[in-house]
């Protein structure tokens, strides 16, 4: 169904003219002065620290309701491509509002005041923080059909009641999420690229497969390649999931039994159950293959690449990375011995969360954990997070944020029990125990601490020194 009342003026720079004012002509050059200042203010703006080159306006939507009246009223949807040196163009999804005069409460979300194109003479804000036009964004879920380049879905069965009040999440993020009336939450990828995102993929498959583990998608939105429908995969541009009011992230829950060197063992150990449940139900429903010898070899030139480009990049992880090597080898060794000496039984890939740490488990009221955010490591590639990789990738990231728990707050002993907690946990799901694959376990968790030392660096310097302590330790175990 298509409900072109929804779009007053849909528009992509490629497309020919539809019907209306058309947004682009002007609209690039008043916003790019405005995008200079705000965009690398934004924790989501992946390209901080470096200069920026030339915008490009990939599309420009403009949502309003039905029998909405002509007018700064409307929700205003970009894809902006964004030019930085040194790293290949970015594309960040933006949602404004303008307006005449800012309310009070709308003033810390302003980019400014737009000067020529369409929106001259009124100032442009972050639409998020605009409860209005937060619930037009909920009220267009409601409906299936396009607007535009963006195409708008709902799972059949879902029903999801109107006039649930937003408001941004305060959680620290790399996107931007939106919580409606305690019941949904509608998380807005920000850097977006061609493909469908895994985190819709993942927590829909799960959903569909009828795990509990996870917040299922209620509804999502989807932007046509810029170039044309045909020419490219769907951009995955947001994703509408049943909220859990009420629970506790993993994160919250562990600093606080490290600080009172608690026993957090019995939660571990569930939360262990928990990811071996979500892997055998991603396993059951999408393919599961045998790795090769010489794919394991290639896994391992991969890991030895990114700890050399973060040596290059971080001076503090140089000391490490000759020792840390070994890990690498050793895995590369098991490749070209056919995967023998990776660990018992043929090392298997599937689709996996990606990048599990605390901060991604929910215990709800009732005690169980859900999972959530499958979208992969931020930092790489959207065709490489949704490649089949093992298991045991989730069981090292999430080992590593025991550890993180632990040094955060100055208590390693901690760390040790509540690693060998999650352990048991998953293996008595599993029915194989992650500590019985050394090999690959170390390998995974050292190539986890790596991107770690790099994530802290370009993000939380102050951090850093958590990572660090993980590759000393990592490099002087034989
Ligand atoms: N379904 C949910 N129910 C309750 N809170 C949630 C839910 N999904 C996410 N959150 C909260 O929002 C935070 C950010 O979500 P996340 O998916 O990790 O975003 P991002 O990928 O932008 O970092 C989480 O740490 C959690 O506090
Ligand atoms: O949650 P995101 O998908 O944005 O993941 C990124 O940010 C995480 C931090 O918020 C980062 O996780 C690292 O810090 C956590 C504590 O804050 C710790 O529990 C994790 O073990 C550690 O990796 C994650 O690596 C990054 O991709």
């Amino acid at each position: 169904m298509s409900d072109s009342s929804w779009t007053r003026v849909p528009s992509t720079p490629s497309a020919p003219p539809a019907p209306g004012r058309d947004l682009v002509p002007g609209l690039l050059r008043s916003l790019d002065p405005l995008l200079r200042g705000w965009l690398p203010r934004q924790r989501w703006f992946a390209g901080k620290g470096l200069p920026i080159g030339r915008f490009g306006l990939a599309a420009a939507t403009e949502l309003v309701p039905p029998g909405g009246r002509l007018g700064p009223l409307g929700l205003l949807h970009l894809l902006v491509d964004v030019e930085q040196p040194g790293r290949a163009p970015d594309c960040y999804q933006l949602l404004l509002g303008a307006h005449p005069l800012l309310p009070p409460a709308l003033v810390r979300a302003a980019l400014g005041p737009a000067v020529g194109g369409p929106y001259d003479g009124l100032t442009l804000y972050d639409a998020p923080h605009d409860p209005r036009l937060a619930a037009l964004l909920l009220e267009r879920l409601r409906l299936p059909g396009r607007s535009g380049p963006l195409r708008f879905t709902a799972e059949p069965h879902a029903e999801f009641p109107p006039g649930l009040a937003p408001r941004v999440s305060t959680a620290e993020q790399s996107n931007t999420s939106l919580v409606y009336g305690d019941a949904y939450i509608l998380k807005l990828f920000r850097r977006v690229s061609p493909g469908t995102n895994p985190d819709l993929e993942l927590s829909l498959a799960l959903a569909r497969a009828g795990s509990t583990r996870v917040a299922e998608p209620v509804a999502w939105f989807e932007a046509d390649d810029p170039r044309g429908p045909d020419a490219g995969e769907p951009f995955t541009l947001g994703v509408l999931q049943r909220y859990l009011p009420g629970s506790q992230d993993g994160w919250a829950l562990a600093l606080a039994s490290v600080e009172e060197d608690g026993d957090f063992r019995a939660e571990a150990a569930g939360l262990g159950r928990a990811t071996a449940e979500v892997h055998a139900s991603l396993a059951a429903a999408l393919p599961v293959r045998p790795l090769g010898g010489p794919a394991l070899e290639r896994i391992a030139a991969g890991m030895a690449r990114r700890l050399d480009e973060t040596a290059a990049e971080v001076p503090a992880v140089r000391p490490y990375a000759g020792a840390l090597r070994a890990a690498f080898d050793d895995l590369a060794k098991a490749g070209a011995g056919g995967a023998a000496g990776a660990g018992p039984g043929q090392v298997l890939v599937q689709r996996i969360h990606g990048d599990l740490h605390l901060g991604q488990a929910l215990r709800g009221p009732d005690g169980a954990w859900v999972l959530i955010d499958f979208e992969g490591e931020p930092a790489r590639p959207l065709a490489e997070r949704r490649r089949p990789a093992p298991p045991v990738q989730d069981v090292a990231g999430m080992l590593r944020s025991f550890d993180y728990a632990a040094h955060h707050s100055g208590n390693g002993p901690w760390a040790a029990r509540h690693r060998d907690a999650f352990c048991s946990g998953y293996a008595e799901v599993a029915g194989l125990d992650p500590r019985d694959q050394p090999v690959l376990i170390r390998a995974f968790e050292t190539d986890k601490a790596v991107y770690e030392a790099r994530y802290e660096a370009r993000h939380r310097p102050a951090w850093l020194p958590i990572p660090l302590s993980a590759l000393a330790r990592l490099a002087s175990t034989p």
